[in-house]
């Protein structure tokens, strides 16, 4: 439900078998007009989300919805309007795609979604169309350890990854780098570098801050595409949609034996946390493969771990 105020309004991700997303063009006159968006609009009284997406996306691009999963949600106050965007991910879908109230209306390879102007709303949109639902957080105890951990972790799909080795030695850090770098080109993985590592390659897609480092920056990196950062709590991940963090890692959720002294904060309050912040969130912490579908559920983007890719 819509906080008491905003207009509730489905949104749809609408991918097809290529992988290209759906993006329409705002009728000039309508509010944030002559902007991109995703096709969508307000629930009616009394209407249930996907019952709207799919009147919705029948009205506007001609689809009718044959499956969808939750995305990511928005609160975002505008200066004239206060919007909830309940954004769906539509993957299966019947009947061609049309501009049926005339509107523009183009299918854009996730990557190249950027160069389109969206709403203010829709950055963590766009983020969440462009993420994995996996994360993988690369370490081990020795460069051969880490490099078998990476062949595993690439050989079961993931591409997305954080480098983090920290009880590696400098010099060591450096040869697994540079080898992973190239795996990772090779592969179309995206690799991200802790911020802990002493490591400034600017040619890697991204960086994560560690929660310290979250906490002392008070603007985004400019160097990296992407930025994502460790949380552990609200104000941590509040803190990092302030500063334009893209995605964030939320932990720990269950017990686990890499964190023995960490409080577990469950099912419930990282679904709660993950409604409050306008950001996708990837669940980390005592969590298997299996469990992406319950993280989706709550809202978030997907699982990180160390040893569930493995
Ligand atoms: N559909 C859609 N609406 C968005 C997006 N981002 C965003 O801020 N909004 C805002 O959500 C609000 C409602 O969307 P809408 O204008 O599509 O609603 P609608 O289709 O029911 O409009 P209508 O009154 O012309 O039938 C608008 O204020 C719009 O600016 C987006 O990506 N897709
Ligand atoms: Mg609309």
């Amino acid at each position: 439900m819509a906080s008491s105020g905003a207009l509730h309004v489905a949104v749809g991700v609408v991918r097809d078998s290529d992988g290209n997303i759906l993006i329409t063009q705002r009728a000039k006159h309508a509010h944030q007009g002559g902007l991109w968006e995703f096709p969508g609009g307000k629930l009616e009284h009394g209407e249930e989300v996907l019952a709207a997406l799919r009147r919705e996306l029948r009205e506007e691009v001609g689809i009718l919805i044959d499956g969808a999963s939750p995305l990511i949600k928005i609160h975002h106050h505008y200066p004239d309007l206060e919007v909830l965007l309940d954004v769906w991910r539509v993957d299966h879908f019947s009947d061609q795609a049309c501009a049926c109230e005339g509107q523009a209306m183009r299918w854009v390879a996730s990557e190249d979604l950027n160069r389109y102007e969206f709403p203010a709303a829709n950055r963590p949109i766009i983020a969440a169309a462009q993420l994995p639902d996996r994360y993988a957080i690369l370490e081990g105890r020795s460069v051969d350890q880490v490099l078998a951990n990476l062949s595993k972790i690439i050989g079961n799909g993931v591409r997305l990854l954080q480098l983090r080795v920290k009880s590696l030695p400098a010099s060591e850090i450096l040869t697994v780098y540079a080898t992973v770098f190239a795996e990772c080109q090779r592969h179309g993985v995206k690799l991200l570098l802790n911020s802990d590592l002493p490591l400034f390659q600017a040619e890697a897609d991204g960086i994560h801050l560690s929660s310290h480092a979250l906490m002392m920056a008070n603007q985004r990196p400019e160097e990296y595409a992407w930025v994502a950062a460790s949380c552990h709590d609200f104000k941590e991940l509040k803190h990092a949609q302030n500063i334009g963090v893209d995605f964030a890692v939320l932990a720990p959720i269950l017990p686990t034996p890499t964190h023995p002294d960490a409080t577990p904060l469950g099912w419930d309050v990282m679904a709660e946390l993950i409604e409050q912040v306008n950001l996708p969130v990837f669940a980390l912490g005592g969590l298997k493969i299996e469990d992406i579908q319950r993280v989706l559920q709550a809202g978030g983007q997907g699982i990180a771990g160390i040893s569930a890719f493995l």
